[in-house]
């Protein structure tokens, strides 16, 4: 078995969650509150510089020249094409700031930031990949158990239910099989491990955006 199709058997119970939290929920259907999802909108604005710039780092690190390539335009996507789709919910939904990085956010990208810079380079691949998987699977998920011609958050499922992201979601697993494959299994296990905390971090990113949770709330 390559150590992908490992890593998912081991998130499995955390995807499954996922799909069944009502942020999800309520986005498929378009019942979801306008100010939870300004708020995830928000977050994300953040989330995607930080993921950018993790993404920059890996790039810089990997051997491979064509890995490098494929990294460089990973941090692209986030800045730009990401970015796109905040910028039209942003003046859809009036919002006009991104405001302060909130707790689950803040947790997630210093996660991923520390990871980038001082894991390996493999852990840190497998650190950033649930970004990409986790998305893809919401995301098609999503796009075929839509109940409603009409809502409001339909750029958000098409975009990660496109074919277009589909290239880049298998282009990340493909490097990450291939780096894991020249691994010790202790090292596979650290990947893993990567892999398994980045995916509760997603979870906790809707989770805290389904019930705005922020610094004050522990106060
Ligand atoms: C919390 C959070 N996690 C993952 C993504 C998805 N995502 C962001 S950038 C990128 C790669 C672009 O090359 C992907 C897949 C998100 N938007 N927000």
């Amino acid at each position: 078995m390559n150590w992908s199709t490992n890593a998912w058997e081991h998130i499995k119970p955390i995807y499954n969650s996922i799909v069944k939290m009502p942020f999800i929920t309520e986005l498929r259907e378009g019942t979801l509150p306008v100010e939870k999802f300004q708020f995830y909108m928000a977050q994300d604005s953040h989330y995607l510089e930080h993921f950018g710039r993790s993404l920059a780092i890996i790039a810089s690190r990997i051997q491979e020249v064509t890995d490098m390539l494929a990294f460089i335009k990973f941090a692209e996507g986030a800045i730009v094409v990401e970015n796109a789709l905040h910028e039209s919910y942003f003046k859809e939904f009036n919002l006009t700031g991104k405001g302060n990085m909130q707790p689950a956010c803040h947790h997630y990208v210093h996660s991923l930031k520390s990871t980038a810079t001082l894991a390996s380079v493999e852990v840190a691949v497998a650190a950033v990949l649930p970004c990409f998987w986790i998305y893809r699977e919401v995301g098609t998920f999503i796009y075929e158990n839509q109940n409603t011609a009409a809502n409001p958050y339909k750029k958000w499922i098409d975009t990660y239910a496109g074919d277009d992201f589909d290239v880049l979601v298998k282009q990340a697993i493909e490097i990450a099989d291939r780096l894991a494959s020249k691994c010790t299994t202790a090292q596979q296990q650290a990947m893993t491990d990567a892999f398994c905390t980045s995916s509760h971090l997603e979870f906790q990113f809707w989770d805290a955006a389904y019930t705005l949770r922020t610094w004050e709330d522990s106060l």
